[in-house]
Order: structure tokens, then sequence, then C-alpha cells
């Protein structure tokens, strides 16, 4: 199963002891380039790009199903983990809904209960490995979302974009950021939920590609979260829709149209040119 990658723009932390009630606000687009999963009977191997990893939200899903030791779970990703690009929730999500296929409750769940549970699951394991907080709830809606509460039940709208075609989101990942040293951390948790109380309500106002980028940069600078590096090459990319830094990662990425494509790509070194995907 394909889960498409995920960028969040800016985000609020909500930590609550039940883990369905964990979670974030905030927004993000999804990618037309993410994890492809598929799941078959051995020794409970985890593979990544065929490297053997011990990768915990999937074992986490793995485990819940008590599928740990009879099934291998192979991810296929077109990005790294740890780049802001929700690369481990696409692969907790992605095992869910394959563990689903092959298990017998399957029979008992109707379509809409059978995708609500493996996105239950896997926001779970996300939340409990510290690697995501929304990532899973907007991997699943797909699109511009805008995530209005935390965890569940899901509330989040789904924004129409209209000519969606027309928009090209370019990303460069430059290095690796845990997001769990940053979600897990008091003073980190202070200066994002300070900084993105009112973003949400400014971006449901006015819920344009324009308004969520300009947004997002200020979340970016304000937390202290965008590095220096990317801080510059979003002054280069003014000329965009906008530019920013993916949370929680030290990737750029920006939003621009077909005619300053070129542009975009001869400032950047290591490019890669996505949709956004619904
Ligand atoms: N070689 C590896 N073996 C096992 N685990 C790995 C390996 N490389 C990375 N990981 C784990 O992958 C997870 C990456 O999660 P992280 O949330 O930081 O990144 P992400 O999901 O790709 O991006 P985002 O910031 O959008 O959540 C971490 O738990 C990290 O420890
Ligand atoms: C915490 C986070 C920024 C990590 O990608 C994401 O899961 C989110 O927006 O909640």
């Amino acid at each position: 199963m394909f889960v498409p990658a995920h960028i969040t723009g800016f985000f609020k932390i909500f930590k609550d002891r039940d883990f369905l009630k964990t979670g974030s606000t905030g927004a993000g687009i999804t990618l037309d380039k993410g994890v492809h999963t598929t799941i078959k009977p051995g020794n409970g191997d985890i593979y990544f790009n065929n490297k053997k990893i011990d990768l915990s939200p999937t074992r986490e899903v793995m485990d819940y199903f008590n599928f740990g030791g009879s099934y291998d779970v192979m991810h296929f990703s077109d990005f790294p983990l740890g780049s802001g690009l929700g690369t481990s929730g696409g692969c907790a999500l992605g095992t869910a809904h394959e563990v689903f296929k092959i298990i017998d409750t399957y029979k008992i769940y109707d379509d809409n209960n059978y995708n609500n549970e493996a996105v239950k699951i896997a926001h779970i394991a996300e939340v409990k490995c510290g690697t995501g907080l929304g990532d899973v709830i907007a991997q699943h809606t797909k699109g511009f979302v805008i995530r209005k509460k935390p965890g569940f039940p899901i509330n989040v709208e789904k924004v129409k974009i209209n000519n969606i075609d027309d928009y090209y989101v370019v990303v460069e990942i430059l290095g690796k950021k845990e997001t769990k040293n940053i979600i897990n951390n008091p003073q980190w948790i202070e200066k994002i939920n300070k900084t993105s109380d009112e973003l949400l309500i400014k971006l449901l106002k006015n819920p344009t590609l324009k308004n969520f980028m300009d947004l997002s940069l200020y979340f970016a600078k304000t937390t202290g979260l965008i590095s220096d590096n990317i801080l510059e090459i979003c002054k280069d990319l003014k000329f965009t829709i906008g530019a920013s830094q993916a949370m929680l990662g030290n990737t750029v990425f920006c939003i621009c149209k077909k005619e300053d494509l070129d542009d975009v790509l001869s400032i950047l070194k290591n490019p890669i040119v996505c949709k956004i995907y619904e």
C-alpha cells in the first residue's frame, strides 16, 4: 500500500495520558512521493529500502497484532527517515493497512471501521515512539489538511485547491533531525505552542496555499526551529508562493507554479520535485 509523505508547516503539541487524545493541531500537505509497504510471512524482520532495520513505529504496529515474529515488513520509501516528511508515519500506517488486509478480523469490520482502526493503531504507534503527532491523520486524509483538533475523533478540514495541477512542491533534504528530541523537550514544547496558538485561526480564516506558506515561515522563524542555512535558502526562494522548513526536519520545501520551477531548481542543489497528492 502507498502512503503519501506529509510536510507539516506549523503545529501545536497536545499531550494526554490517552494516546488517542495525544496529537497535534496544525497544517500540512501530502505529496505524490512517500512509502510503499508490503508484508509477507517471515521472521519479524523490517526492511527499509532493502536494509534490515528495527523501525520502532512499524514494530509497534506489528506487535499490536501479534504479528511480530511471523511476518516480515518491507518499506520502499522515496525519502529517508528523519527528514520531516512523515516517513515513519507512512511506514506505520502502511503496515497497519497491510496487516488488516490479511487478518481474519478484517471480515468483521466494515470498510469504514477498518480504515479508522488502521489509522488509530498507526497514530498510537507514532505517538508512543515519539516519531509524530499529526502525520498519520493527515496522511489518511490526504491533500492540504488543516488539523483542527488533536488525535481522535479526527477533526480536520481538507482544503480544496483549485487547479491543483498548476502547483509544484520542491523539497531539498539537507540533513536529519529526530522528531522526539523536539516534541519531548519542555522548552521546545513551550516555544512551539506559544507561537502556533493564533496560526490555526489565521489559516482557517484564509485557507490558501500562500497563507499556509507565510504562516509556516513565520512559525519556523519565531520558534527558532529554522536553521540559518534554510533561512537563507528561503530568502532566495522569495519569488515563489512560499518556502519554509519541513517540520520536523532539516529539509527545505517550497510551493511554486510551473513558470517559476526552473528558477527554483537553479537555486537548490539536490531538489526533489513533487506534486500535492489528494
Ligand atoms: N537505521 C535505523 N534503524 C532504526 N531506526 C531508525 C534508523 N534510522 C532512523 N530510524 C528511526 O526512524 C525514526 C524517524 O522518525 P522521525 O519522526 O524523526 O522522522 P520522520 O518520520 O521521517 O519525519 P517527521 O519529522 O516528519 O516525523 C526515528 O525513530 C529513528 O530512530
Ligand atoms: C510532530 C510533527 C511535526 C512531526 O512530523 C508532526 O507529526 C505533526 O505535525 O504533528
